[in-house]
């Protein structure tokens, strides 16, 4: 079954990699926000530890090098990766960009908001992998503030946007934003930076 939303224009995965990978990793996510909702007796705790680190070890059979991990694949706009939270870029210009996401249980603060670090890390990566497609590839976050200005809820689609808002040599500043319908929840100011080689 395809993954609904997997996309790897830009990695090198092939299409049949990238939706099993997302399928796992989707798997791995439901299992996040399940552990969050349970309260399961000890022993089934201790049979259910067993069966998870069963999977760890059969998944390190496949470790590889930095470079050939499927979780850097970051065409793959966080759905890739089993921390970052998935979005869905819908339009996209030279200097902005318009899209949506949704905050998962495992992404919970309290009392159904999403927790204020995960939504600092969702704007790190949008802002970030926007500064590469079309700002400056290689840049890294120099700052990042965040404001939070109204709870942000989870299990509910939320509109996100970004725009470059100047460029000035190695520098590309850019500001973000999250709201749930008329109500901005988050607002995001940031300045990446090009890195020079030899940095890594
Ligand atoms: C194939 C295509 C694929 C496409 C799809 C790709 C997807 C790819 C997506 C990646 C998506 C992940 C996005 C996560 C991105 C991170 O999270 S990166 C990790 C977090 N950030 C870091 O670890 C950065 C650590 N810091 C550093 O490495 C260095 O401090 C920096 C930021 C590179 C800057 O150091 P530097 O190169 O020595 O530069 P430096 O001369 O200090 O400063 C350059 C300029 O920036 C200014 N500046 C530097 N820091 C600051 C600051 N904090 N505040 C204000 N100004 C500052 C300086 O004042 C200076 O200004 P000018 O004098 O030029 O006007």
């Amino acid at each position: 079954m395809s993954s609904p939303g997997a996309v790897c224009e830009e990695g090198q995965l092939s299409a049949a990699q990238a939706d099993a990978f997302v399928g796992m990793i989707t798997a791995f996510r439901d299992l996040q926000s399940t552990l969050c909702l349970v309260a399961p007796p000890p022993e089934t705790m201790t049979e259910l530890t067993g069966a998870i680190e069963n999977v760890a070890t059969r998944l390190k059979e496949f470790e590889v090098g930095e470079g050939e991990r499927f979780a850097r694949d970051l065409g793959m706009r966080g759905q890739g990766h089993p921390v970052l939270i998935p979005y869905r870029v819908t339009e996209l210009s030279e200097t902005s960009m318009l899209g949506s996401v949704s905050f998962g249980l495992a992404n919970m603060g309290g009392d159904g908001t999403a927790h204020g670090g995960a939504i600092t890390m969702l704007f790190d990566d949008v802002l970030g992998t926007f500064v590469s497609r079309r700002g400056q590839p290689d840049s890294r976050t120099a700052f990042l503030k965040v404001d939070y200005r109204n709870i942000t809820p989870v299990n509910r689609e939320l509109r996100l946007t970004a725009s470059i808002d100047r460029i000035e040599g190695r520098k590309t500043f850019v500001t973000g934003a999250l709201a749930d319908g008329d109500v901005v929840c988050a607002e995001a100011e940031a300045l990446f930076v090009r890195v020079l080689p030899p940095q890594p």
